[in-house]
């Protein structure tokens, strides 16, 4: 067990300093001849461009999610408090507000959001609002709404503007007729969610607008994300982390999913890394826009042994929602990264740089579970 914390830390440790072995920041200067919603002729003049001793200026869409808080944090460290903006339609904690700037912004409001990136001189985006997948299908409209109108408005401000932007996908983009164990960047995508229908055009718009306008559209898709202090927003995977709160807090558990549903998981800061490490890629090691990673996949069953070897008392029984049965298995049950680890690097053994021991589905696990033994949890 301090094997497990002390190794959790070396591996933060060797991720924020300098010799992490990330890419140093290199910025390419972007002048975008034409952009989609305004006038051609001064487009250009919108562009922003910083020199590569300039940190970048980074706007965070959604970001009182389960991710936003987390990512703002890591930049943050690398950047400087000031350089990292969060913002969201609801109201930050006070911890939240006053740890680093935030400002109100609807992505469905084109004219805000491009007075954010004026005004701040935002040269990267990072857009993480959306409904989820089990949310999505109780409100499709609105689904409909933040996740692909916000996206377009998102897309063009970033092609008017010169800016990186960073759009999250997810195991939801794949559906019943995708290969599932494990599935691959290029096949089949036809899910039967309207949140995965959003992010195969979230995908597809981005990569069309890089070609077209020469956006700097970078995109990963999700596993399911596990995390101690932040809550999820209303997924299919949310039970792998509700599952570490009820044990800690009750000493029960039950679950909305069948015992053996298998599905690809990641830690919150593998999630990240990797986000960070794709941002700063140098563009021409990128043969793709939208990569998969992975991490590990397991079920309900199998987690709930590997968090009963911590607290053996832990109760779990099976209520299953049928909405959300029928999104997981309609899933990937493992991803294929290969072309993320063969392109820019990606590897999610976190200990890569600082010691020889992988980080396996177990430990991962048990990281998430002592961060709520030491009393980390979301108040
Ligand atoms: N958490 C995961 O397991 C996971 C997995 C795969 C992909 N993703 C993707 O990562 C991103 C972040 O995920 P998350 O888990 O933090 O999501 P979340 O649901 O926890 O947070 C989304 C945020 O978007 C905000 N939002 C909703 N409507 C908005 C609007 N009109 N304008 C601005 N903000 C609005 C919400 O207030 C919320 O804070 C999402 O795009 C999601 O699809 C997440
Ligand atoms: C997988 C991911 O996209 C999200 N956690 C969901 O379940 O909807």
């Amino acid at each position: 067990m301090p094997f497990i914390r002390a190794f959790s830390k070396v591996a933060k440790q060797a991720l924020l300093s300098p010799g992490c072995g990330c890419q140093p920041i290199t910025v390419a200067v972007r002048t975008i001849s034409f952009s989609p919603r305004q006038v051609t002729s001064d487009a250009s003049f919108h562009s922003v461009s910083f020199s590569e001793t300039d940190h970048p200026k980074v706007l965070i869409t959604g970001g009182l999610g389960q991710l936003g808080v987390g990512l703002a944090t890591m930049l943050r460290k690398r950047f400087g408090n000031n350089n990292v903006i969060l913002s969201d339609i609801r109201k930050p904690p006070s911890h939240i507000f006053h740890s680093g700037p935030f400002i109100y912004s609807d992505i469905l409001d084109y004219k805000n959001l491009r007075e954010i990136v004026v005004n701040n001189r935002i040269t990267w985006l990072v857009h993480y609002s959306a409904l989820l997948s089990a949310v999505g299908e109780s409100n499709v409209a609105l689904a409909r709404d933040v996740n692909i109108t916000g996206l377009h408005n998102v897309l063009d401000i970033a092609a008017e503007h010169g800016l990186r932007l960073f759009v999250p996908s997810t195991i939801g983009a794949f559906g019943p007729t995708s290969p599932r164990n494990p599935t691959p960047d290029l096949c089949v995508q036809r899910p039967r969610t309207i949140y995965g229908v959003s992010k195969v055009h979230a995908e597809l718009m981005g990569e069309y607008y890089h070609h077209r306008y020469g956006l700097d559209f970078r995109c990963l898709r999700y596993p399911g994300i596990i995390s101690a202090d932040s809550q999820p927003g209303g997924g299919t995977t949310d039970y792998a982390v509700a599952i570490f709160h009820d044990a800690v807090k009750t000493g029960k558990f039950e679950c909305n999913l069948k015992p053996d549903t298998r599905l690809p998981m990641m830690y919150i800061d593998d999630c990240l890394r990797a986000t960070v490490e794709m941002m700063e890629a140098p563009a021409d090691t990128l043969s793709m826009r939208t990569y998969n990673i992975n991490a590990m996949s397991f079920s309900p069953e199998e987690l709930a042994q590997e968090v009963q070897k911590q607290l053996p008392d832990l109760e779990v029984t099976y209520d299953i929602d049928q909405v959300r049965q029928a999104i997981a298995d309609s899933w990937p049950m493992n991803f294929d990264d290969s072309n993320a680890r063969n392109d820019w690097g990606w590897n999610t053994t976190t200990t890569s740089r600082s010691s020889s021991r992988p980080c396996s589905t177990t430990s991962a696990q048990t990281r998430a579970s002592q961060r709520l033994t030491e009393g980390k949890e979301v108040a």
